[in-house]
């Protein structure tokens, strides 16, 4: 089954493009066990933006893969102003990045500088030690138990989905529904609910969703973006000048988006700083804010403020930062995914009847543990989800040759050097198989490529990598099975097309972010909608 029409392997990460920057400079991190091939140098770039418009252009994939297809397993690009920059898809070199010596390897200053403007100190914006202990105050809310836990309000929120904004509309006949907008606000209300216990959308049948927060959270980045030529200055805005001192500023630069964006910003803070003063009030008076408080992401995370550890403790700022990052982080990539998985099912529905009649022999509300184990589901799922399969994409064990002729095992970074991590590579890279995950099969192969599991890179690896992995894939499965019991999807738009949007990609149709699908209900399986 070939899907280079769909093209839909293509999910990004959460805040940081996956780049990364060389902090010393070094001979050993990049090992290359390669074929004779060449560090080959992408010729066409702008003088000031260098390859950025490639790289930022709606059809960027297609750009990587062209660098990938046309040059080899590194490749050098340009930065802003005529900056060397790295493109990395060489296993060995993406093992040593991102796990073996990745403490020599931390997202760019900028990037982190940005993140902690706009969202404040959390895991997002911090390298090193501070990052790490974010990571460990974080780490335990998404432990097994607590996703035990979290399954019924993930059931709640996709059966309000199909009750309330799927059903009502083909009761009497099929119908082609946008199921992008479906999606990005399910995914929404899963986090809403499950992270920080809070409603965005009471997805109430013909009503629009209109949460003012998450809509200003999805402006912040392409807004922030917007000014991109000026990131170089980040850091130094950052040291130099104090938080407020800086607001008062911006109001006199006659920057329309600096404007928008300090507005957004400022808003973007307004809530979940409510909401952390309300669960903080809530535990002061000894109980749970509601009923599913003691379950939320957030309520977890805050039970570390109770821990004898003093550096486990985290202030109001953090808890606010962490609750604003969560969100973004868990939003946007994962009704990306909930799409890819919609769309794909519509494609083929030989694979879509073979998954609901597996969904349909299970009970009709499953637990963590069932729903981690039903092999087609599973196969599915990790299979929208998979990025590269490393062992078929390289050949290994000879040097690599430089522009210079002269052959190399390794390349000396210099310090300071940004290196785009490739996420998608791989010559059965654009064919939809979930059989290759069936039996384990996928973690059998050859080449290790550091990924959080199976050699996929699409959730990253090392200490960087997504926390809410088994999150989104819970997520994902709960939204299958709730929609497939009750509903066929079929024929969607031939002129559907992936788009990177910001950081993550999205379904277009005439630059307009859509995806319709036909949406036909199973009268005889669903006698409750
Ligand atoms: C299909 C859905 C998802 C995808 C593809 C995805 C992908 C990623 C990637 C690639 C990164 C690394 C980013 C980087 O280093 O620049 C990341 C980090 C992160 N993700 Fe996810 N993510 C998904 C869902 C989620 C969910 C549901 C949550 C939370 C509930 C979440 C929370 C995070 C956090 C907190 C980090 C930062 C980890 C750190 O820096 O230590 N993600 N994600």
């Amino acid at each position: 089954m070939h899907t280079s029409d769909v093209n839909f392997l293509h999910i990004t990460c959460a805040l940081s493009c996956l780049i990364v920057k060389v902090l010393e400079e070094s001979d050993k991190p990049i090992l290359l066990r390669c074929f004779d091939n060449h560090v080959f140098s992408c010729e066409s770039y702008s003088h000031e933006l260098g390859n950025l418009t490639e790289f930022n252009n709606p059809d960027g994939w297609e750009f990587q893969q062209e660098l990938q297809e046309s040059y080899g397993q590194v490749v050098k690009v340009h930065g802003l102003f005529g900056r060397r920059e790295l493109f990395v898809f060489d296993p060995a070199a993406l093992h040593s990045i991102l796990v073996q010596d990745q403490d020599i390897y931390e997202p760019p200053e900028t990037l982190l500088c940005l993140n902690g403007l706009l969202l404040g100190k959390g895991i997002f914006s911090t390298a090193n030690d501070d990052h790490r202990r974010y990571r460990k105050i974080m780490t335990p809310a998404f432990s097994t138990a607590n996703l035990r836990g979290m399954i019924p309000l993930f059931y709640e929120v996709a059966e309000r989905a199909r009750d309330g904004l799927i059903a009502p509309t083909v009761i009497d006949a099929p119908q082609t529904i946008d199921m992008n907008s479906i999606l990005c606000r399910t995914s929404l209300e899963f986090i809403g609910c499950a992270g920080i216990d809070y409603s965005f959308d009471p997805m109430l049948p013909g009503k629009e969703q209109t949460d003012r927060y998450s809509q200003a959270l999805k402006a912040m980045l392409p807004t922030a973006y917007k000014m991109q030529p000026a990131f170089p200055l980040l850091p130094f805005v950052a040291k130099v000048f104090f938080l407020s001192f800086l607001r008062r500023i911006i109001n006199f630069i006659p920057l329309p988006a600096l404007h928008e964006l300090r507005d957004i910003v400022d808003f973007t803070y307004a809530i979940p700083a409510e909401l952390v003063q309300n669960r903080k009030a809530a535990i002061e008076k000894g109980g749970p804010a509601t009923d599913n408080d003691h379950k939320s992401i957030m309520s977890l995370m805050m039970k570390s403020n109770a821990s004898a550890e003093s550096a486990m403790h985290m202030t109001d700022k953090e808890l606010v930062a962490a609750t604003s990052m969560i969100i973004l982080a868990a939003t946007d990539t994962t009704s990306s995914a909930m799409n890819r998985m919609l769309h794909i099912l519509a494609m083929y529905p030989d694979v879509q009847e073979k998954l609901r009649s597996e969904i349909l022999a299970a009970p009709e509300h499953l637990d963590h543990d069932t729903l981690t184990v039903l092999p087609y589901l599973d196969g599915i799922v990790h299979e929208i989800l998979r990025l590269a399969m490393a062992d078929t994409v390289l050949p290994l064990s000879k040097p690599i040759t430089g522009l210079d002729g002269a052959h190399m095992r390794s390349i000396k970074i210099t310090k300071g050097t940004s290196i785009h991590v490739a996420i998608a590579a791989g010559e059965d890279a654009l064919e939809f198989k979930p059989e290759r995950w069936t039996n384990d099969k996928a973690d059998s192969v050859t080449t290790k490529i550091s990924g959080v599991y199976g050699n996929i890179l699409t959730f990253i690896g090392g200490g960087r990598s997504c926390i809410g992995f088994q999150f989104a894939q819970l997520e994902m499965k709960v939204v299958a099975c709730v929609l497939l019991r009750s509903f066929k999807f079929s024929a969607p738009d031939p002129r559907i097309q992936w788009r990177k949007t910001g950081l993550t990609t999205s379904p277009y149709i005439d630059n307009q972010s859509a995806l319709p699908i036909l949406v036909e209900r199973l009268k005889t399986r669903l006698a409750h909608v």
